[in-house]
């Protein structure tokens, strides 16, 4: 509710006319049986005037009723769907401040997850709110006090109702809120299999894994049936066991009054009006009872969606310029763990690598090749030592000139749907085309875009899985060279590419971003022999440092490496 309050307060106007319209239908409910009893009364006598004119303003109670009843729903929603879209944007723009870290810690999907079915939740739950949470109490107490003023003799029949209905409902509701978080979590793990399954499509198929896929998908589904079944079957019970329980109070308040008709004429009015208010009763008590069930949904939903906002970003930027710095590399003794992890993944790594100087990193898988490019880009901060660009530790700079200075291209960097250049200008927005040709130039890129009905303008598909593997690396390579970077980290970026396209980056790389401190993680020793320093990481420890020939001659690790590549491109020899 913490939460919600702000978002409230900013359609307090909306409130205040949910409110209000709230306010009549309530009074129009409650006083139509009243009125009806009149009315009744009226017609026992045959008192014509009062049977018009009550009639009128019975007519008049029900109009009020509906209107207030459109305007509490026109107002609920409104408030509903403003707080929903209000606080999808928060935390929409929360995530965006969050260091890479805090998205891994909860997992993109996910953080979609609570950003759509749970806000969803809480949607639903807000409108419900708007339209009962204040009708229900209102509703019991109001129809409650008016029964017992028309029959106030037959309080225990109502009290023998409420009792039933409330035990009864009591034990629903604890069963059913068990339910209820029960199919929150089933949705998810469906949800999770058919995404798996949808977006890795390819290696299902090539595997021959349909059978299996749709095995895991019936479990998973199946499960989801058998809660959403029992959910039904309590509803089945339920709604029967509330009327029959309505239907025997009534029962035997007519049975009463029928033994008292003789005595007592003005009963006959009065049990209309009686029964009308059981009815009222019963209703607020079952529409609480399910209200309370949604709401202990809407309430973990809630508790989900505070979750993130409530969680600091893990890493914080100094204020000041976004100019780049110089592309000076230094790493200190640095160490890192990964959140939640006992060992550390890099241990006490140093080196220096001077601004346009290449640096090339190979190492064994799982080394520490890709965790230490992230430090450069400040993706992670080292539990000890100091990790400087241009002379200046990373947590010195500012976020823009960070990430001015550093461009980081992934093997599987991420290209937006949408256009070639509308990914190449998230750079640079206002660059020309001149200056993305330059750019895919570098990155033998050209030589495709061009081909393009729509060169530049060509559409980038979800996933960009229009184009090929090799394509997306050079359009990600174009993309990390458009803002003329002072260190370019390539991770792995060119592995999608043939001998011969990647000697070719390489070659424009050296005569156009002369100045430009290039990092290149690359499994092939091919890909970095031409490196000014070769960095070699033994299991988080730099094994050693300098060129190929050095290494070649003095270093276990990179001979190791060397020679199993040489001996895989040769091929098997017959002896
Ligand atoms: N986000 C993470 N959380 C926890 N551990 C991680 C995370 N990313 C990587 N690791 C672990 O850190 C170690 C180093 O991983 P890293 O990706 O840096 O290695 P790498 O040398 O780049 O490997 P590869 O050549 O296979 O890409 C591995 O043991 C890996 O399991």
């Amino acid at each position: 509710m913490k939460t919600l309050m702000p978002y409230f307060r900013r359609y307090h106007r909306d409130v205040w006319g949910a409110m209000v319209s709230l306010v009549a239908l309530v009074f129009a409910t409650l006083w139509q049986p009243r009125l009806l009893q009149v009315v009744m009364e009226a017609i026992i006598k045959n008192d014509q005037n009062t049977i018009l004119q009550q009639g009128l303003f019975l007519l008049g109670l029900a109009v009020i009723g509906i209107i207030g009843g459109i305007i509490n729903t026109v107002y609920s929603a409104r408030i509903a769907l403003g707080v929903a879209t209000d606080l999808r944007a928060d935390v929409y723009r929360h995530v965006q401040s969050f260091a890479y870290a805090d998205v891994e810690h909860f997992s993109a999907s996910n953080l979609v997850v609570r950003m759509t079915n749970d806000i969803n939740q809480v949607q639903q739950i807000v409108m419900a709110g708007f339209q009962q949470i204040t009708r229900i109490p209102l509703l019991f107490i109001g129809a409650l006090i008016l029964a017992l003023v028309t029959m106030p003799q037959q309080w225990w029949v109502i009290l023998a109702m409420m009792v039933i209905i409330l035990m009864v409902s009591g034990l629903a509701v604890k069963r059913m809120t068990v339910y209820f978080g029960q199919t929150q979590q089933d949705i998810e793990s469906v949800n999770t299999v058919a995404r798996e399954n949808l977006m890795g499509i390819r290696v299902v198929k090539s595997f021959v894994q349909e059978g299996a896929e749709i095995n895991k998908f019936s479990q998973r589904s199946d499960a989801l049936t058998g809660v959403t079944a029992k959910i039904g079957y309590w509803f089945a019970i339920l709604m029967p066991a509330f009327f029959l329980t309505a239907n025997l109070a009534v029962g035997v308040a007519v049975y009463i009054v029928g033994q008292n008709i003789s005595t007592h004429p003005g009963y006959l009015a009065a049990i209309t009006s009686f029964i009308s208010y059981l009815m009222q009763i019963l209703f607020a008590v079952i529409n609480g009872g399910f209200l309370m069930t949604f709401a202990s949904r809407a309430i973990i939903s809630l508790g989900r969606i505070s979750e993130v906002l409530e969680t600091k970003p893990s890493m914080t930027y100094v204020d000041g310029s976004a100019e780049p710095v110089g592309g000076d590399i230094e790493f200190d003794h640095v160490s890192f763990t990964y959140p939640g992890d006992d060992r550390p993944t890099l241990k006490d790594v140093s080196f220096t690598l001077k601004a346009g100087q290449m640096l090339g990193i190979v190492g064994a898988t799982g080394s520490g090749k890709t965790t230490l490019a992230q430090l450069i880009a400040r993706l992670y901060d080292p539990d000890s030592g100091v990790v400087k660009v241009g002379g200046v530790d990373v947590r010195q700079l500012p976020e823009k000139s960070l990430r001015r200075t550093v461009a980081y291209v992934l093997q599987r960097s991420t290209l937006f749907s949408g256009t070639i250049s509308g990914n190449l200008r998230q750079v640079q927005p206002d660059a020309s085309t001149g200056h993305m040709q330059w750019a895919a130039n570098i990155a033998q890129a050209s030589e495709f875009i061009e081909r393009l009905p729509q060169t530049y303008d060509a559409p980038v598909e979800e996933r960009s899985q229009n184009f090929s593997g090799g394509q997306q690396q050079r359009l990600a390579i174009t993309r990390g060279v458009m803002a003329n970077p002072k260190v370019l980290i390539l991770d792995d970026a060119t592995s999608a590419l043939d001998a011969r396209s990647e000697k070719l980056v390489q070659e424009a790389l050296d005569r156009d971003l002369k100045a430009t401190t290039t990092i290149v993680i690359a499994e092939k020793i091919s890909s970095v022999l031409h490196a000014d320093q070769i960095l070699v990481l033994d299991n988080g420890r730099v094994s050693g440092t300098g060129t190929h020939q050095d290494l070649v001659r003095n270093n276990e690790v990179y001979q190791t490496i060397y020679r199993t590549q040489k001996a895989r491109e040769e091929g098997p020899t017959n002896e």
